[in-house]
């Protein structure tokens, strides 16, 4: 088996007296999509973090491509941050900023590139995100769908190798839900990335990943295949992907 790309450790996260995660093992290989599923707080979030480097574990190691990414010094950290592209929870878009500055920034931070190249590289993200034109518009005035593909084509415009988002289709219709996650998916084929993503929409979800993971109180209770995830008779995972209100859940 080759190395995979991302490869979690006995990974322990408290916050105060509060352990988030137990203990977690997990090893995602490159070119996956991997879905993260699990009950509300149980620690999705917190995992995803700890990746980046945004979050320290209490106990165990995160390597990426072999690299322990908590023994990184703050400059081998924001390098190593180059290599993701993140779309979080709330999206995160600013405000005052139009979508096309949106879009832009990442590109404008990580690297010295010409304002055309700029301008060119956003409006290939927007026509990718079916939002061609929106350039000037501002995030305010945006509907909950348009903002997601925004936050996706900020996500993805440095064609960073490794991707993660976190409920990348939350608040949104089902048709639309549906096509974020095929637009991240084709984007995902596309650049070869390897992506991490947390969805509560499971129905969507496990129509695009390869693989999945479910945390349960912050234990990995399943990692395997989507299709082993849809028919596995382990009674937590039977429950959730199922949405079954019988079971231990
Ligand atoms: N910075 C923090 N400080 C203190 N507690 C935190 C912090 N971040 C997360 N937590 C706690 O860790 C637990 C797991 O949170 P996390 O956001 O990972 O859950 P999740 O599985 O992503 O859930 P959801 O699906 O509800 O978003 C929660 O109880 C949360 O309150």
């Amino acid at each position: 088996m080759t190395e995979p790309l991302i490869r979690i450790e006995d990974i322990t996260k408290r916050f105060g007296a509060r352990t988030v995660l137990r203990g977690v093992n997990l090893s995602i290989p490159r070119g996956c999509l991997y879905g993260l599923i699990g009950p509300g707080a149980s620690g999705k979030s917190v995992l995803l973090k700890l990746i980046t480097g945004l979050y320290r574990p209490d106990a165990g190691r995160i390597l990426v491509e072999g690299e322990d990414v908590h023994q990184m010094s703050d400059l081998e950290l924001q390098k190593f941050r180059l290599r993701f592209g993140m779309l979080f929870q709330n999206n995160a878009l600013f405000d005052y900023m139009t979508v096309g500055e949106n879009i832009a920034f990442p590109l404008r931070r990580l690297f010295n590139l010409r304002d055309e190249e700029v301008v060119e590289r956003v409006a290939e993200r927007l026509r990718v995100v079916s939002l061609p034109g929106f350039e000037d518009r501002l995030p305010a005035g945006l509907s909950g769908g348009q903002k997601k593909r925004v936050g996706v084509a900020r996500a993805t415009i440095t064609k960073a190798e490794i991707v993660l988002y976190d409920e990348p289709a939350a608040g949104l219709d089902p048709v639309t839900s549906q096509r974020i996650f095929e637009l991240l998916r084709d984007e995902q084929r596309a650049a070869g990335a390897t992506v991490v993503m947390v969805s509560s929409d499971l129905d969507r979800l496990l129509t695009v990943t390869d693989r999945v993971g479910m945390l349960y109180r912050g234990r990995l209770v399943f990692d395997g295949t989507t299709e082993e995830a849809k028919t596995s008779e382990d009674p937590y995972v039977r429950q959730f992907v199922h949405g079954l209100t019988e079971g231990p859940l």
